[in-house]
């Protein structure tokens, strides 16, 4: 019954700078892929990193009814993926060292065979064989953020955090991995919250959309629900400061279309 991921009334923030204050969310069941969605600075960041116990937070984390500052380290790790904004540190393993490495960090009793048959499902979803032994030191900055990506979807978290997985990618690497997360989330017993600027990935891919949006003192959740009834254009309007349409296209999806920001408002925190 208590089966996925509730957040309690959850205050965090930074010495002198409050950025979130008494947030909630009802109950986000396995299964559900979640866009985090908002302007730059509104504290997306924030909160994927106090969900995974990297941030001091006031408030409950609640994972399947446990509260996940109660978990130790390791099985926190083991429940929850988080794949932060920044590129992964370019040493020198090969990629897939550093799948192992990872792997082996969250799953200390995986048998070898079970571990390369994991990290060779994952580099195939996502094409990336060819990038198996390269060192990471030696990886463009987009194929380290997929390798990066790799590390955490082969662990096969519970949770998958991902803060803007896709923001260093082109098109077809985009595409190519929110249809594995995608695929993951689907088979129902992961859940994913991912930090989105893109909100046509968003209102392709995800299940759930939340919104937060600017305020003083703190950002405030101005939406959640289904990405095509939230996302509207008096929703953009109050979360970017933006004049947007959200029209059709020739396949029947809605798109987002911005099509000029607005006056910045006196109270904009940033
Ligand atoms: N280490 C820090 N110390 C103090 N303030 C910080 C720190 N990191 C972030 N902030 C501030 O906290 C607020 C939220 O930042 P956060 O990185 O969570 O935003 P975001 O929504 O993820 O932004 P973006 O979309 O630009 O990545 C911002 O005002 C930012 O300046």
């Amino acid at each position: 019954m208590n089966a996925g991921l509730m957040l309690q009334q959850i205050s965090t923030g930074y010495a002198r700078r409050p950025v979130l204050h008494d947030l909630s969310l009802e109950r986000i069941a396995p299964g559900t892929l979640v866009a985090l969605a908002g302007p730059n600075a509104v504290g997306k960041s924030t909160l994927l990193k106090a969900i995974a116990g990297l941030h001091p937070v006031q408030g409950r984390v609640l994972l399947d009814g446990i509260d996940l500052a109660r978990l130790p380290p390791r099985e926190r790790l083991r429940r929850v993926g988080y794949l932060p904004q920044a590129l992964p540190q370019a040493s020198s393993l090969v990629a897939y060292e550093a799948m192992l490495s990872s792997l082996h960090a969250s799953r200390p009793g995986l048998g070898r065979s079970q571990a390369e048959a994991a990290i060779e499902h994952t580099f195939a979803t996502l094409g990336l064989k060819a990038l198996a032994l390269r060192p990471l030191n030696q990886l463009s900055g987009g194929q380290r953020q997929m390798i990066g990506l790799a590390q955490v979807l082969v662990r096969a978290p519970r949770l998958l955090l991902l803060d803007e997985p896709t923001s260093a990618l082109d098109l077809r690497w985009q595409l190519l991995v929110l249809q594995a997360v995608h695929a993951l989330v689907a088979q129902g017993q992961t859940l994913a919250l991912m930090a989105v600027h893109d909100l046509n990935l968003a209102l392709r891919f995800c299940q759930q959309v939340v919104v937060l949006g600017p305020g003083r003192p703190h950002a405030r959740m101005l939406a959640a629900g289904r990405p095509a009834g939230v996302l509207t254009p008096e929703l953009l309007r109050a979360a970017y400061g933006v004049q947007a349409r959200v029209e059709r296209c020739s396949r029947g999806h809605p798109l987002v279309l911005a099509d000029s920001a607005l006056a910045i408002p006196d109270e904009d925190p940033r």
